[in-house]
């Protein structure tokens, strides 16, 4: 393997224990950070992620709250439990993991919480900051990328960024972080024509397209920086959207799959969650 890899898993844990700290300060200033997690459903991927988040909470000192609804549970009951939490002193973030069931109205479930709790930075007010380069919470996905791109020490500014994927989620906001960074971003999707033209030319290409092993050797150029945000689960292995066993003889950097960008998400939820505890304390 030529490329340099970049761990997720170790990066996380170094921002982990930094943040235990700031959590320690927060503590001794009368400031618990607290973070509500609410779950509607039983999908197994999203009960992972959910025990994930509450495991992260625990170890870094965060109360964590968890709501756990059925899969039938009306739109209107689960805007009741966003209303009370939005009231509720001792939480600082809110999140609904996603996806939701399709008759849950998704977008009027995250503009429903207060921006000032949003620390997933779903919400359109956040969103239209983090645009227009004002302080907000940062999408944890997208962050969590472009720390482990500056983790590799490759200047952003003046580069060319290729994102792969245009989800609300990761793939639009992680190529606006970029841009607020000076990269020139490039976004492809299922209807660019001729990608390939567009990622051999990336000196960092960002995958979220959703399909295993969609990136080959021969789509990226010599050296480039790969960050891998797929999760797929294949005859039950995970893989990214990064062909990673050729990828990784031509990049100059690369994000394995699992312990990727994965952790790194929660680790930037975290963040969050303290960033507005830390509002909390100055309020
Ligand atoms: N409300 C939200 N919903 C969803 C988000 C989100 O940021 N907010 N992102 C994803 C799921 N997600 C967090 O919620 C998430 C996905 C993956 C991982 C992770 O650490 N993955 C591991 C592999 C774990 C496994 O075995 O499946 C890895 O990549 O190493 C963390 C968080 C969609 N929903
Ligand atoms: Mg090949």
């Amino acid at each position: 393997m030529s490329a340099q890899l970049i761990n997720g898993k170790e990066l996380a844990s170094e921002k982990r224990e930094s943040m235990k700290k700031e959590v320690e300060m927060l503590k001794e200033q009368g400031v618990k950070p607290g973070l509500a997690v609410i779950l509607v459903g039983q999908d197994p991927a999203s009960e992972t992620y959910v025990r994930s988040k509450h495991r992260a909470c625990e170890n870094t000192g965060i109360h964590s709250v968890s709501i756990k609804l059925p899969d039938t549970v009306s739109e209107e009951e689960l805007l009741g439990h966003i209303d009370k939490l939005n009231e509720d002193d001792a939480i600082d973030g809110i999140l609904v993991q996603l996806p939701l069931p399709k008759h849950i109205n998704e977008d009027a479930v995250i503009e429903r919480i207060s921006p000032k709790k949003d620390v997933d930075g779903f919400h359109p007010i956040s969103v239209g900051k983090m645009m227009i380069g004002q302080e907000t919470f940062l999408p944890c996905t997208p962050h969590g990328v472009l720390e482990m791109v500056r983790k590799t020490g490759i200047e952003v500014s003046g580069k060319h960024v290729v994102v792969i994927g245009r989800s609300n989620i990761v793939g639009k906001p992680v190529g606006q972080l970029f841009l607020n960074e000076n990269a020139t971003v490039t976004y492809c999707h299922s209807r660019t024509q001729n990608m390939q033209k567009h990622t051999k030319d990336a000196d960092i290409l960002i995958v979220a397209v959703g399909i295993p092993k969609f990136v080959k050797d021969q789509d990226v150029k010599e050296g480039a920086v790969v960050i891998d945000v797929g999760i797929n689960r294949v005859d039950g292995k995970l893989c990214g959207d990064v062909d990673f066993e050729e990828v990784k003889e031509v990049a100059g950097a690369i994000t394995p799959v699992p312990g990727g960008v994965g952790p790194m998400t929660i680790t930037m939820l975290l963040e969050n969650t303290i960033q507005s505890a830390k509002a909390r304390v100055r309020s």
